[in-house]
């Protein structure tokens, strides 16, 4: 379905893309879990299950129509702020463990970090735009996380 603005040429609507911005928080954590014993959570774990911390590079990507007048679905510093609130205030320069309501019985690993991500991030975007959250915990290491 063609939509032509009054002056120039529009794209046609119904082209989806996928809009990335990252932010990099510093945190503390300590891997370790209530469920495990001292030397259990020792055994599995290992120098993570004394306190150190990183800093994780988030990348968010949500997805969407481009809008045939503004040529955009979303304006990338609607995704800033709500970036900002979802996961800079809460996260940023904290101790995951102590500072974090959600990972007073959750095990603060990379994989956990991301569903937080998505789940705070669902409450303030548009329904079904929320594509990826991606979690870099060091140069090497990542995990993607998709919902579900
Ligand atoms: C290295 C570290 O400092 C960690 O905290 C690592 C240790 N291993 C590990 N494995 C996972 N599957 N997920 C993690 O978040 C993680 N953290
Ligand atoms: O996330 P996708 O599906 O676009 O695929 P990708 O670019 O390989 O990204 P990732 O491996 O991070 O899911
Ligand atoms: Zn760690």
């Amino acid at each position: 379905m063609q939509t032509v603005a009054r002056e120039g040429k529009l794209s046609p609507a119904g082209r989806v893309a996928f809009l990335s911005r990252t932010e990099i928080i510093a945190a503390a954590h300590r891997l370790n879990s209530k469920s495990l014993s001292d030397a259990e959570n020792k055994k599995l774990f290992g120098k993570c299950n004394q306190s150190h911390g990183h800093n994780y590079t988030v990348m968010v990507t949500v997805r969407g129509e481009i809008n045939p007048i503004s040529g955009m679905f979303m304006n990338i510093y609607t995704l800033q702020e709500h970036m900002q609130e979802a996961i800079m205030k809460p996260l940023d320069h904290k101790n995951l463990d102590q500072d974090v309501a959600y990972f007073a019985d959750v095990v603060s690993t990379t994989e956990n970090l991301a569903v937080y991500i998505w789940e705070s991030l669902q409450k303030c975007l548009p329904a079904g735009c929320l594509y990826k959250v991606k979690v870099y915990e060091s140069d090497k290491n990542f995990i993607v996380y998709k919902g579900g």
